[in-house]
């Protein structure tokens, strides 16, 4: 089997010194055991040392070497930890070993990256002087992997499941791969399988697959990750043994009551479930006439007394919308669907929200809901799996964008108001809450089909641990981690990422208009593919203007945002630019702040969007030389691709509408 380390590689640094490295530490355990095994491997590889481990807690020493305590008053919560290191003597304290687990982590990376600018390795261990505290910013830190138990993956661009092949949980050496990447960056919960449950995923609750998902959550846990199910609402009658999944039918209460003893019986460190309901054709609470909570709290109720939690998603809406009809609205619909149940939902439901109102399209507005709800326990749900932002054939690094949404103000409170305060408990004081990703990984050899994008992976983790963390230093961790860290380097391909989530934006739908993607498939442009699609999204383009009035005059979506952003987005003149065509139905005639008009503003976005790209090749191919050939060609291949595909977009795009209009290029360039 072959597959990278990705970002922990620990290349070497220098091999000055080669004395073993004391270890101090009174633990014992297998997250211990991790911690031992990752210094080691560390030491050993950047630096040529051994370490040397002296257990016993009352001996930790006073000579160079690392101390590990765990010191329960130290207040830095179930995972925090603090790192102190003053010239060869470097102690790691945390109240709990996943505490331990962290910093040890954190010391290797800081070893490798220094500070933030540029990026620079401690070239001695004994000399090296940090000093870090960090408690995570948000409780849970997700991954979502929408991985079938065939072994395919829904809007997967990295090869098939490493989790599931011919219905049966693969369990190996790539199991603990995996654990181990996703710890390092401090993620702490995974959910395995798709959330579309149907065919063999149901049976994952039943007898068929215990022994192997105890395998796997053993594995899971000895790196601190909880696993997480997705589960078919209606299992009771699917797997047979109930007419109806009703969720006040006293016969599904007890039907779930007796399963979740099972199931915690089999699997005793579950975390819960997450559930897709009444979505997309999936079952639900609505087919028998009930609400989202009173489906929720039916679940919650049964897995409560093992410590489980419900994690119900809020990605409801009328998927088949008649293109006559101006007023239904998806992207009114998770507003609509759960503002009224604020504060109905038992404690131990989490209710999980896509970041836009829509689907993951390279710009939307932040999803109201998330302003909305504030006696609900909340998680923020990203997709890192580039299902709309270039299938991971083209380089979109979207951290830069996550900060944007994590950043942004909500005005639900005078103050801790951003959608980072709301999701990491801060505004409302929850405990349950955080943020999810869809994961992007597959069992391609380097995870992520395109080397570049396990930038978007490493990267969430890292801001969902530390949301403070700017998408430059993250980026540059990422990349001397990966490549060493040559400045030029770090230079180029931190250049690269910054600008790849722009570009894509550029060259694909303009100011927030999204969905001019290939129906189905999602990649490559098909302007009015979903407008003429019975799964109607619409931009309502025709040969005067293109864009959806979401104002009170249109689908009154607008009005779904605290004051005072209903009023700033209702209205064209002061709504934020690149959301323009989101809210409002603008003519191609319309003058921009830059002085341009709306349709010339298309036709410029889209060259430009172009030239980003060859741009981006140009700064690939600088680098040649510092490269190994196939860390080269793997991202060459793609970013040719990508450029195919921009040049693509850009004609498909300004023909369509140099073809409505009529209106020329004001510079004349081709357009056919
Ligand atoms: C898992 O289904 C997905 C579906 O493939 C995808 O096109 C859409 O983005 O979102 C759904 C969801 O989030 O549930």
């Amino acid at each position: 089997m072959e597959y990278t380390q990705c970002w922990l590689q620990y290349k070497k640094i220098s091999d000055v010194n080669k004395l073993d490295v004391n270890v101090y530490c009174g633990e014992t355990g297998r997250l211990i055991d991790r911690i031992y095994e990752e210094l080691a491997l560390g030491f050993w590889d950047m630096y040529h040392r051994k370490i040397k481990i002296s257990g016993g807690a009352a001996n930790t020493g006073t000579g160079n070497g690392i101390v590990l305590t765990v010191n329960e008053k130290s207040s830095l919560g179930p995972e925090g930890y603090s790192l102190k290191s003053n010239r060869g003597r470097c102690i790691i304290e945390a109240d709990t070993q996943v505490g331990l687990l962290y910093g040890t982590f954190a010391l290797l990376r800081n070893l490798q990256t220094g500070e933030s600018k540029a990026p620079k390795p401690a070239a001695n261990f004994d000399n090296w002087s940090w000093e870090e505290e960090k408690i995570p910013s948000n409780p849970l830190r997700m991954l979502n992997h929408w991985d079938n138990m065939d072994g395919s993956i829904e809007r997967g661009y990295s090869g098939e499941s490493f989790f599931f092949h011919d219905n049966e949980i693969i369990v190996n050496d790539r199991t603990r791969a995996y654990a181990r990447l996703m710890a390092s960056v401090g993620i702490n919960a995974v959910v395995i399988n798709n959330v579309n449950v149907k065919d063999a995923a149901t049976e994952l609750i039943t007898e068929r697959y215990y022994t192997q998902l105890r395998k796997l959550a053993d594995i899971f846990e000895s790196y601190a990750i909880k696993l997480y199910l997705s589960i078919n609402f209606a299992s009771p009658v699917e797997l047979g043994e109930l007419d109806t999944a009703d969720p006040l039918d006293e016969r599904v209460g007890k039907w779930w009551r007796e399963k979740a003893e099972e199931i915690w019986k089999n699997l005793p460190g579950l975390g819960g479930f997450l559930v897709k309901a009444d979505s997309e054709g999936r079952p639900g609470p609505y087919t028998y006439g009930r609400t989202h909570s009173e489906g929720a709290n039916m679940l919650a109720e049964a897995v409560k007394p093992h410590g489980g939690t419900i994690i119900w998603r809020c990605f409801v809406y009328n998927c088949r919308q008649d293109w006559r009809d101006k007023i239904t609205d998806r992207a009114k619909a998770a507003y609509d669907n759960f503002k009224p149940l604020d504060g109905t939902f038992a404690d131990n439901v989490i209710l999980q929200i896509k970041n836009g109102p829509m689907d993951f399209q390279v710009r939307e507005p932040v999803s109201p809901l998330l302003g909305g709800l504030s006696k609900t326990n909340m998680i923020l749900e990203f997709q890192i799996a580039q299902e709309y932002t270039g299938q991971q054939k083209h380089v979109c690094f979207l951290i830069p964008w996550f900060k944007e949404v994590l950043n942004f103000d909500m005005y639900c409170k005078e103050k801790l108001s951003t959608v980072g305060d709301l999701v990491s408990g801060k505004t409302y004081h929850q405990v349950k809450c955080g943020i999810a990703a869809v994961a992007n990984t597959g069992n391609d050899n380097n995870w992520t089909g395109h080397d570049l994008a396990a930038a978007n992976l490493y990267g969430f983790g890292r801001l969902a641990f530390d949301t403070g963390l700017s998408s430059e230093r993250i980026a540059k961790e990422w990349i001397a981690l990966t490549y060493g860290f040559e400045e030029k380097v770090v230079k180029n391909i931190n250049k690269i990422l910054q600008m790849s989530w722009p570009a894509y934006e550029k060259y694909t739908s303009p100011l927030g208009i999204g969905w001019m993607v290939t129906p189905h498939t999602h990649y490559g442009p098909s302007v009015d593919g979903y407008e003429y699609d019975s799964w109607g999204t619409y931009h309502r383009a025709d040969h005067f203007g293109i864009g959806v009035d979401r104002s009170n005059k249109g689908t009154g979506y607008c009005s779904q945002y605290n004051p005072p952003l209903d009023t700033i987005y209702g209205d064209k003149e002061t709504c934020p630019e690149e959301l323009l065509l989101f809210f409002h139905y603008v003519d191609y005639s319309y003058t921009l702040s830059s002085g341009k008009t709306l349709l010339q503003h298309i036709y410029d976005s889209h060259f430009e969007g172009v030239e980003d790209v060859e741009k981006m090749i140009c700064l690939w191919e600088e680098i040649k030389e510092a490269m190994d050939m196939d860390s080269y060609n793997n991202v060459i291949l793609k970013l040719n691709e990508q450029l195919n595909s921009a040049k693509e977009w850009r004609d498909v795009i300004n023909s369509y509408f140099y073809r409505k209009t009529g209106i020329p290029d004001v510079k004349g360039r081709n357009i056919y």
